[in-house]
């Protein structure tokens, strides 16, 4: 359970008293999640989600993720608002640990996507590359190729306790992904985590976003590589080419892909699926004692990677330039 610290009532009614979010019914840890502290909050004014940040979240990108929420739900995207204290400030602390509060959204994350559910989640990524447009703040991808490099240095001497063979593995897949990377592609804020998990869906439409933290200024065209790695592959390893085209054809439709970002797709696949890969094996490598948080399997990312390497190209994935 996604629940590292605890709060308890005496801590949570004090830091409620610096909202106008009238009195406390019920909090509840979620289970799901495994960066933060999440709970769900019942007030007399409604439904919330408080956040306490944990290890990944470096306090200095807090106001970008959280300026970003505000900015992407003013555009008109249906994605958490943070709620603002009285004194109009909406991070503060709790616990000892930052926090906030955010507004809740209706929906369910689908467990096996859609065919119609991926099309929408294509046009919902062209909608969050568009509404981030004109936000201020910018904040660099921690987790390109500069941070592949950090965490293979931290992972590779143990990876092979995973699966024999895996340190040479990813050591190869850096050094051709350090020579392959695109140099310039259109950019702006992307998601970087868009997984069926952090997707709401009411029926086949995409119902909201969750989770912008991991979000930051990169390749668009990379956000959408995360997404069918996210999205494509059916729970046997299988990649699934309808569903992949479905995806591509709605995000496409919303914002065409220029020729150079459509051939760097394959690519761009091939450092998703690294970039999960290694964040995963540093998880499962690094347990931390007492979280309940069973991390996630690094070989289902090894799996994808072998399959981008093998891609014809930018077809295999449904997608054609404007
Ligand atoms: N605004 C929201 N409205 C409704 N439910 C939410 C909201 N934010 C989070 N949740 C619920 O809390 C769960 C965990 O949230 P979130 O994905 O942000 O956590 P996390 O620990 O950052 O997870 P991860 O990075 O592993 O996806 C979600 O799966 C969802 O069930
Ligand atoms: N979505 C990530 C975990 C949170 O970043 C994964 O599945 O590995």
């Amino acid at each position: 359970m996604a629940v590292y610290t605890d709060v308890d009532d005496d801590a949570l009614a004090q830091f409620l008293t610096e909202y106008n979010l009238g009195e406390v019914l019920s909090m509840k840890g979620i289970a799901e999640g495994v960066e933060n502290s999440n709970f769900l909050l019942e007030t007399t004014r409604g439904r919330f989600i408080l956040t306490l940040f944990e290890k990944r979240v470096a306090e200095a990108d807090l106001p970008f993720f959280i300026g970003l929420m505000d900015h992407l739900a003013l555009a008109g995207l249906s994605c958490p608002t943070p709620i603002h204290g009285i004194d109009g400030r909406a991070l503060r602390r709790l616990a000892g640990r930052p926090a906030v509060i955010v507004s809740f959204l209706t929906g369910m994350s689908p467990r096996r996507p859609t065919v119609k559910q991926c099309a929408s989640v294509g046009t919902a990524l062209a909608g969050l590359h568009e509404a981030g447009r004109g936000f201020a703040l910018t904040r660099e991808n921690a987790l390109s190729l500069a941070g592949w490099r950090r965490l293979v240095a931290d992972c590779v001497t143990r990876a092979d306790s995973v699966r024999d063979g895996l340190g040479r593995t990813i050591a190869d897949e850096l050094a051709f992904l350090e020579s392959h990377w695109p140099a310039d592609l259109p950019r702006g804020v992307i998601h970087a985590d868009l997984f069926t998990d952090n997707v709401f869906c009411i029926g086949d439409d995409v119902s909201g976003i969750i989770d912008f933290y991991f979000a930051c200024n990169d390749f668009y065209a990379y956000d959408l590589a995360i997404c069918l790695n996210a999205w494509c592959f059916e729970p046997d390893g299988a990649f699934n080419a309808t569903k992949a085209m479905a995806l591509s054809r709605g995000y496409t439709a919303a914002r065409p892909l220029s020729v150079a970002e459509a051939a760097a797709v394959p690519v761009l696949a091939r450092g998703a699926a690294l970039r999960f890969l290694l964040t995963r094996l540093y998880d499962w490598l690094n347990q931390v004692p007492g979280a309940l948080v069973r991390p996630k399997d690094p070989i289902e990312y090894l799996n994808k990677l072998r399959f981008h390497a093998q891609a014809s190209g930018p077809e295999t994935y449904g997608i054609t330039s404007a």
